[in-house]
């Protein structure tokens, strides 16, 4: 990095912005409206040719902002020092990634070990969106996907509970004189709020759990007469999933593997043509046999339960997903870029948690444990 004008303090810095590769990923980490902010503070923008092109966004659109186009991916990893994307890097991307080069984009690590290992070794510095927390313990980074994959839970949950998809056959909201359909919410947080609007606006009878107390207090203030709120515990979930139609996945615990909430044996009480959304299969997921699906081909069947655990559900409105994506990432790139990222980290409190793996450590304790890998504190990492 280079010191920019007069103060010392102020850094420019080479950004790469790659296209997305995973299986109709059509999102894209920066907008010509980022661009235009970044480059604006004199640091240098590279955009992979086409990389907006899924969101709607040309090359002409980035070079008007400022920005230049690079013909390849390699081409991008080449230059940048500080890469941004959206989704973790896929297995043709590891060997690409430089020593010391800082990766500003999801991650999700305790899912997959074989992209924790590749981005130990790579000696990278990996700061996850997923684990940028404020004071109150909200993940900024998160939330506005979390809105919109709740929402689209509702969407594909209610597509696929028709017979020709192998569904029960129920409308969500039922008609007059025939009841309506039985959603089941797994976690209450910004992804099961989304999901019960969503489903109680078409008139479904659902249910949320969390282990919230507090949670589901405010819940069960603000949401309409046909949302209930109920403890998740083995015993009521064992209960509920008997009469429920569709089962929206959506507990966290940050940056660990999801807890199992359904487990195998429990599909045997699940009636014909159930469907499972899991939306947190990104974290593992919260169903056992939940296992990660692309939009392609995102269902599969198992004892008659049709599951969907996509893993990239915004992805697929990236018109939506992008623009709300990067209102909220472009703050975090604007001051890593100006500071780098130990100093950014060490004046913005929120970044600290965000950093996963650096130079080869694990310094994100959940992901550690994981793997049953060696964890090291990331205070190591930000003394002077
Ligand atoms: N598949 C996809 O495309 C996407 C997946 N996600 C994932 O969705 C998941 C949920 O995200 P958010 O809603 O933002 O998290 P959040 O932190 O807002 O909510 C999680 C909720 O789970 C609750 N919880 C924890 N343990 C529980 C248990 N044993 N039983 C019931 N509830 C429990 C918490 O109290 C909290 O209210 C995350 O894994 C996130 O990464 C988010 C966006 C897109
Ligand atoms: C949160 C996440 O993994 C996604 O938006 O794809
Ligand atoms: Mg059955």
């Amino acid at each position: 990095m280079r010191n920019r004008f007069k103060n010392p303090n102020i850094s420019i810095m080479i950004i790469g912005v790659p296209k997305e590769i995973k299986n109709n990923e059509n999102r894209v980490a920066l907008t010509p409206a980022g661009a235009t902010e970044l480059v604006k503070r004199g640091h240098q923008v590279f955009i992979q040719h086409t990389a907006g092109e899924g969101s709607g966004f040309t090359d002409d659109a980035y070079t008007a902002a400022g920005a230049a186009i690079l013909p390849t991916i390699e081409d991008v990893y080449a230059i940048a020092e500080m890469i941004i994307k959206v989704k973790e890097p896929i297995e043709p991307e590891y060997k690409l990634i430089k020593e010391g080069q800082l990766l500003f984009t999801y991650f999700h690590f305790a899912s997959y070990e074989p992209l924790t290992k590749a981005m130990v070794e790579s000696k990278s510095v990996c700061l996850a969106y997923e684990t940028v927390e404020k004071a109150d313990r909200s993940l900024p980074l998160l939330v506005p996907m979390s809105e919109v994959a709740g929402r689209m839970a509702v969407q594909k949950g209610a597509n696929y509970l028709e017979k020709p998809l192998k569904g029960r056959g129920i409308l969500l909201g039922g008609v007059p004189g025939v009841l309506p359909a039985k959603v089941l919410i797994l976690g209450g947080g910004i992804v099961g709020t989304q999901a019960a609007w969503m489903a109680a606006g078409l008139g479904a009878d659902v249910v949320i759990m969390d282990v919230s107390l507090q949670r589901m207090r405010y819940l069960a203030d603000v949401m309409p007469a046909n949302v209930r709120t109920m403890m998740s515990n083995e015993y009521n979930v064992r209960n509920l999933i008997k009469s429920a139609d569709l089962i929206i996945g959506a507990v966290l615990i940050p940056g660990a593997k999801a807890p199992h909430l359904i487990t195998r044996d429990m599909l045997a009480d699940m009636r014909p043509g159930v469907v499972l959304v899991d939306v947190a299969v990104d974290q593992g997921g919260c169903i056992e046999t939940c296992k990660p699906t692309t939009h392609e081909n995102p269902t599969y069947i198992i004892d008659d339960v049709v599951h969907y655990c996509v893993a990239n559900m915004p992805g697929a409105v990236p018109y939506t997903s992008t623009l709300a994506l990067t209102n909220a990432t472009l703050p975090y790139a604007i001051q890593i870029a100006e500071r780098g990222w130990k100093k950014a980290a060490q004046l913005n409190p929120e970044l600290v948690p965000g950093l996963n793996i650096i130079h080869g450590d694990i310094v994100y304790k959940a992901v550690a444990e994981a793997f049953d890998m060696d964890y090291v504190p990331v205070e190591k990492y930000l003394v002077d």
